[in-house]
């Protein structure tokens, strides 16, 4: 199992403190990090994966009770979300190939393959990232976050722009995340999304929900 320790933490940009104190547990397969537009989630977010270094407070990441090393942790990482963006002039399958060697790992076609169908853009997969719609984007932004198999992917609001078969990918993809040593951290404002999360913590309530 892999669980999560949050201690203290406090993320400030300027005068601006968004959030402060933050201090939780999580044991579990599935969390979703509730609030309202502004509150923080994204923000929250990045700090549990390293993308934001907190002001304050510590993280723990433990995986069958050992604690993470810092450098095996992005490896185990996969993160979806709006502002991660791929590159507008490779195609789907270039980003995800693109990718792989960014890990330093040998491209897996075969991985990359069925990942392409699973998002159902194999007509596609061959075009531009930049010159597909906003919800094929989004639809790749999964993709990519997934294909390297990850052991904890984070979704920052995956079902923007998506339609009912993309939500409907999503809960597919919960039900993969349904795995004693994975772990799936939801960050939504949406009840439909977060409702699909086994434990919900608010932002704002600083509290599970
Ligand atoms: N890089 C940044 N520089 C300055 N302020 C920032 C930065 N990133 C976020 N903020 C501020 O932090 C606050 C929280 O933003 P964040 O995007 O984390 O909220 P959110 O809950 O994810 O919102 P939404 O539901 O609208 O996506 C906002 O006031 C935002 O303006």
């Amino acid at each position: 199992m892999i669980t999560l320790k949050v201690e203290q933490l406090k993320k400030s940009f300027g005068n601006n403190t968004v959030f402060s104190g933050i201090s939780f547990d999580h044991n579990g397969n599935t969390l979703g990090i509730a609030g309202s537009n502004g509150s923080g989630k994204s923000t929250f977010l990045k700090c549990l994966s390293g993308l934001l270094n907190p002001n304050n407070g510590e993280i723990f990441w433990h995986s069958g009770g050992d604690e993470i090393p810092k450098n095996q942790f992005k490896n185990m990482l996969g993160y979806a979300a709006p502002y991660i963006n791929l590159y507008n002039e490779l195609s789907c399958r270039e980003n995800l190939s693109f990718l792989a060697d960014v890990r330093h790992e040998e491209t897996d076609e075969t991985a990359i393959n069925y990942w392409i169908d699973k998002v159902e853009l194999p007509h596609v997969a061959d075009q531009p990232f930049g010159k597909l719609s906003t919800g094929q984007q989004q639809r790749l932004r999964l993709a990519s976050a997934l294909f390297h198999n990850p052991d904890i992917l984070m979704l920052d609001e995956p079902g923007s722009n998506l339609d009912e078969a993309g939500r409907t990918l999503i809960n597919n993809i919960v039900d993969t995340f349904q795995s004693p040593d994975k772990l799936l951290i939801i960050a939504s404002n949406s009840p439909e999304e977060l409702q699909l999360c086994e434990h919900v913590f608010s932002i704002e309530q600083q509290s599970f929900v």
